[in-house]
């Protein structure tokens, strides 16, 4: 359902209109555009009178809309919003200027009311009308503040003051929107990236530029040198390097050949490609990048919903402390009446809580974009806030310290045992998915042969029978427990497992018959992320099915110190709760397939190489587009230093009120200096926020 609300055009009121909706839980999704002013709700049917009559009832008024505006309806209605708030701060200035030059006769008096209420009014009716909303329904809003100072300011005869104050206002208010908007669209931005339009295969041959929303999934595109990627597919013929950096944040090109995946909005750099296009437009990664970032700026973080409980109290508190001022000190200290209710006036403007409430969203949505233009999927601001208090990293070895390719580099036959076993060995292999397995399959030269009740082991191997023969192909563990183990192998192992090598036995019913060592090779960049993991007092553990010995190889290749080898996904689970029964929160770093309910156990679960996975069934908080463990370092310095800026902003916004608040009450700030303190403060704090856009390095 699409909604155009014409008087939502601030961040303000928004967070009003997602409080007014959160308890309807049947609601999945919300989406604002303040500068169309347009709220797109995915819900039921069943339940669209009951969501518009509860926005109606908070005071917007809401109508239907079949189709979204245009952007150019969009940029229209925003263009004459601009020309208007000028003209009314044109009015407003001549309406201080009569009061400067004019004399006191009743005719220029009159006049220049007359001047300052047009400006108001230009500048000011949608702030009445949700003030009186808000005021209708006994709760205090800025707009019932604002309307409360300027209707008050002009009865007490500061025309030209009501009239500056509310177009300033609006003004600011105007600003603020548009870069709460260009925070959230930052991300958006990014879609962008990926042209409109593909050159399509046709069935005579010939290539015809299509719409790419138009390309059927199985299509055959070409991208020339130069070009981005308007789709997602498989390379079917060509070679090039490819800048993946808009899905990645990894801006070293990637060397690509036929059966290789790419993604929508890369950009071709080396020869031409010929690619099959695996998924719809609307399906890319991209897409669900921006997406699955849109949905998580959606959610509220702890730290917004303390800030919106905060500014709920507070306005109220205000309105009561300037109500004092209006009336105590007249009766009690004999101040001029006039005086007294201007003061209460000026603490009403101050009071505005604008800066306060957007500070926040601002930051967030800052974060989690800058964090998705780097190759990480935040899946909520929560996430985002958690991640600075790690203090423990537990990691798993394959496919995350590791290349998660291994290779068979040494493999022999026991005594006694004839080259059929390498083709039983290679049958084995080949049918399971494991990457041993396929290191096994693809690193022997053999013929394959028929397998009856094949089947895997967790943590173990696979088994199955061939000519009738039962036989594994197993890790020690199992051979072990099958009491085939021998001295020579118990040797062989240790010798293989201390530089890191994995060891599978293929045994017999009659005992072992070969041997085949598999190792995998390190990534360079996982040295560097767990020392800088390490250098920001961040503990980091290895978890891993593997056995102790091969483990213990490879973390000291990285730079672990702490392994727990040979568990099952269970216990890599028990093993994530346990590091944290300190209380810390701890991270799991996995492949987000086998390590799903250890992701899910921790504070924050990272999944690596998410760019080629299905990110929306991620059981993980946070994606890494590549493989690149060093994201995970980066989204803890990105964490803290988005709470950094939360708690600056606040401090700014609280501070600059508290000091125009004391100077008010002493006598020397007029309300034209209110109004710009709290502009001063909405943009300082914007800006501040969108600094996060910029990134950490
Ligand atoms: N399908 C299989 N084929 C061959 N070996 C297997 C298979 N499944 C498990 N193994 C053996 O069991 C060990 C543990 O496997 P598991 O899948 O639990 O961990 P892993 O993926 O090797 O390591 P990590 O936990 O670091 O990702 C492997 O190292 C391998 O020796
Ligand atoms: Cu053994």
């Amino acid at each position: 359902m699409l909604l155009r609300i014409p008087a939502m055009d601030c961040p303000v009121e928004e967070a009003q209109i997602r409080r007014v909706l959160e308890p309807f839980t049947h609601v999945q999704r919300l989406q604002f555009d303040l500068p169309a002013r347009t709220l797109a709700i995915v819900a039921p049917a069943g339940d669209w009178p009951v969501l518009t009559e509860a926005i109606t009832k908070a005071g917007f008024q809401a109508e239907a809309l079949s189709a979204p505006p245009s952007a150019a309806e969009t940029a229209r209605a925003q263009r004459v919003e601009m020309l208007r708030l000028g003209a009314a701060l044109g009015v407003a200035l001549a309406a201080e200027l009569m009061h400067l030059l004019g004399d006191h006769t009743a005719t220029w008096q009159i006049a220049g009311m007359a001047v300052a209420a047009l400006a108001i009014a230009l500048s000011g009716l949608a702030v009445f009308r949700k003030g009186v909303a808000a005021l209708l329904r006994g709760q205090l809003n800025i707009n019932a503040l604002m309307s409360v100072a300027v209707i008050g300011a002009f009865a007490i005869g500061q025309w030209p003051e009501a009239a500056m104050v509310m177009a300033l206002y609006s003004l600011a208010e105007l600003i603020e929107a548009r870069s709460v908007e260009r925070a959230r669209n930052a991300i958006a931005g990014l879609l962008a990236l990926s042209p409109p339009q593909a050159e399509v295969r046709q069935a005579d041959g010939r290539w015809l530029t299509q719409d790419a929303a138009a390309v059927a999934v199985g299509a055959t595109v070409r991208v020339k040198p130069g070009e981005r990627l308007a789709l997602d597919g498989r390379v079917t013929a060509g070679q090039s390097a490819v800048d993946q950096s808009p899905v990645t944040g990894e801006s070293i090109p990637v060397d690509k050949a036929a059966g290789d995946e790419v993604y929508a909005g890369t950009i071709n750099q080396g020869g031409a490609l010929e690619f099959e296009v695996t998924h719809a437009a609307t399906d890319t990664v991209l897409a669900r990048i921006i997406h699955a970032v849109e949905e998580a700026q959606g959610q509220r973080a702890p730290m917004q919903r303390f800030v919106d409980k905060f500014a709920a109290v507070y306005t109220p508190a205000v309105f009561a402390i300037a109500l004092a001022v209006a009336v105590l000190p007249p009766l009690l200290l004999g101040w001029a009446w006039l005086d007294a209710i201007y003061k209460a006036l000026v603490l009403l403007v101050i009071a505005c809580p604008c800066a306060l409430v957007i500070s926040t969203p601002v930051t967030i949505v800052s974060g989690l974009s800058a964090a998705a233009r780097r190759g990480i999927l935040i899946k909520g601001g929560v996430h985002l806030e958690q991640a600075r208090r790690l203090r423990v990293v537990a990691m798993d070895k394959t496919g995350t310290l590791t290349e998660g390719r291994p290779r068979l580099v040494a493999h022999g036959l026991l005594p006694g045992a004839t080259p059929e076993a390498l083709e039983i060995a290679r049958s084995l292999a080949a049918r399971s998915d494991h990457p041993v397995s396929r290191a096994i399959a693809a690193g022997l030269d053999a013929g394959e042969l028929a397998v009856d009740g094949f089947a895997a082991e967790m943590g173990r191997g696979v088994q199955g029978r061939i000519a009738g023969q039962a036989h594994v192909l197993g890790n020690h563990r199992w051979i072990h427990e099958r009491g085939q183990c021998t001295p020579e192998l118990e040797a062989l192992m240790q010798q293989h497992e201390q530089q890191g090598r994995t060891l599978s036995v293929l045994a017999g019913e009659g005992g072992a018959l070969a041997w085949f060592a598999v190792a995998d090779t390190v990534k360079p960049s996982s040295r560097e992320a767990v020392a800088a993991l390490q250098a920001m007092g961040v503990r980091t553990v290895m978890l891993t099915g593997d056995n102790e010995a091969t483990a213990r190889a490879i973390a000291q290749q990285v730079g672990i110190t702490e392994v727990r080898a040979q568990l099952l996904p269970e216990d890599k689970q028990r093993a994530v709760a346990e590091l944290g029964t300190g209380g810390e929160p701890v991270a799991m770093v996995g492949d987000g397939v086998n390590d799903s309910p250890s992701l899910a156990a921790a504070a924050v679960g990272f999944s690596m190489g998410a760019a080629g996975t299905d990110i929306a069934k991620e059981a993980a908080d946070a994606l890494v587009m590549n493989d690149d463990l060093r994201r995970v370092p980066e989204t803890i310095r990105l964490s803290r230093k988005t709470h950094a800026v939360l708690w600056q902003n606040i401090a700014l916004a609280l501070g600059i009120k508290a000091v125009f608040f004391v100077l008010a009450v002493l006598g020397s700030a007029t309300m034209w200096m209110a109004v710009f303190a709290d502009m001063g403060a909405s943009l300082l704090v914007v800006f501040n926020g969108l600094r996060l856009l910029r990134g950490v390095k």
